[in-house]
């Protein structure tokens, strides 16, 4: 269960004087849904409110748990629970060779070493790139990066993860691999997934979805009304006739 309990986000002013600038207005919410997907415009709100579910972002006022685990107090316990996967799969892709960064994440469950390297390349073989286990992150595409970083964050056996716009860079295909294989987890190793998108095709695919417009969450509820609205509310009229296929 993910709770937000009147939680908010304010940053300093950019301007001495100037109202500090709101990025999430009190949001309670209490999460318990699988799929959990964010839609809103560019600048909305939807990473801030991902972040504050592992504490990379901590509430300036309000709380926010998950599964009991204050994302303030209990921070570092919370990290090791909820997995984050960035938009730019470079913001975490830490070992320059792509087996040894899945290895990484696989460090605090499997000591043995040709056991971890085993899972490692398991791992990637699950998104269809175990033949890139010895490249270069550096030298992928931004495709395979992507791909490659869900490989290390599902390695990491977190029970919640957030998404952030995880299907930016793939194509056709690997969006519905990354798809398959992020809900796939779902009731085995994963409890939970809170995912913010674009696609809406993707969105529409949630048990329950926010619409995040201007800092506030102004839809929780059905995802194929919730995309309805979206599209009403970022298109006005223009939005109207076009319901989710
Ligand atoms: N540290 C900060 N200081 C000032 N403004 C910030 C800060 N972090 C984010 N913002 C602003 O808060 C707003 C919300 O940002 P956020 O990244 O949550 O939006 P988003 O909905 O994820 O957007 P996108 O779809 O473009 O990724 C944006 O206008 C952004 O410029």
């Amino acid at each position: 269960m993910i709770s937000f309990r009147a939680a908010s986000v304010a940053v300093p002013p950019a301007l001495p004087g100037d109202p500090d600038p709101v990025l999430l207005r009190p949001a309670t919410l209490e999460l318990a849904e699988r799929r959990i997907a964010v839609v809103g415009c560019n600048g909305s709100g939807k990473s801030t409110l991902l972040r504050l579910i592992n504490g990379l972002v901590r509430p300036t006022s309000g709380a926010v748990s998950v599964d009991g685990l204050d994302s303030v107090r209990d921070v570092r316990r919370l990290r090791r629970h909820v997995g984050f996967l960035f938009t730019d799969p470079l913001s975490q892709l830490v070992m320059p060779v792509v087996v040894e960064d899945v290895e990484l994440s696989l460090k605090a469950t499997i000591r043995d070493r040709h056991a971890r390297r085993a899972a490692a390349l398991a791992a990637l073989a699950a998104v269809g790139l175990e033949h890139l286990a010895e490249r270069s992150v550096y030298d992928l595409s931004g495709g395979e990066r992507q791909l490659v970083a869900l490989a290390s964050v599902l390695a990491a056996g977190q029970r919640v993860l957030v998404a952030d716009e995880p299907t930016t860079l793939l194509d056709l295909r690997n969006n519905a691999l990354l798809q398959r294989t992020l809900f796939g987890t779902l009731g085995g190793q994963v409890d939970q997934v809170v995912y913010a998108t674009h696609d809406l095709d993707f969105a529409a695919r949630a048990d329950r979805l926010l619409v995040v417009d201007n800092g506030t969450v102004v839809y929780d509820g059905a995802a194929p009304a919730g995309v309805q609205a979206y599209r009403e509310l970022a298109l006005g009229n223009a939005g109207a006739g076009s319901g989710p296929r």
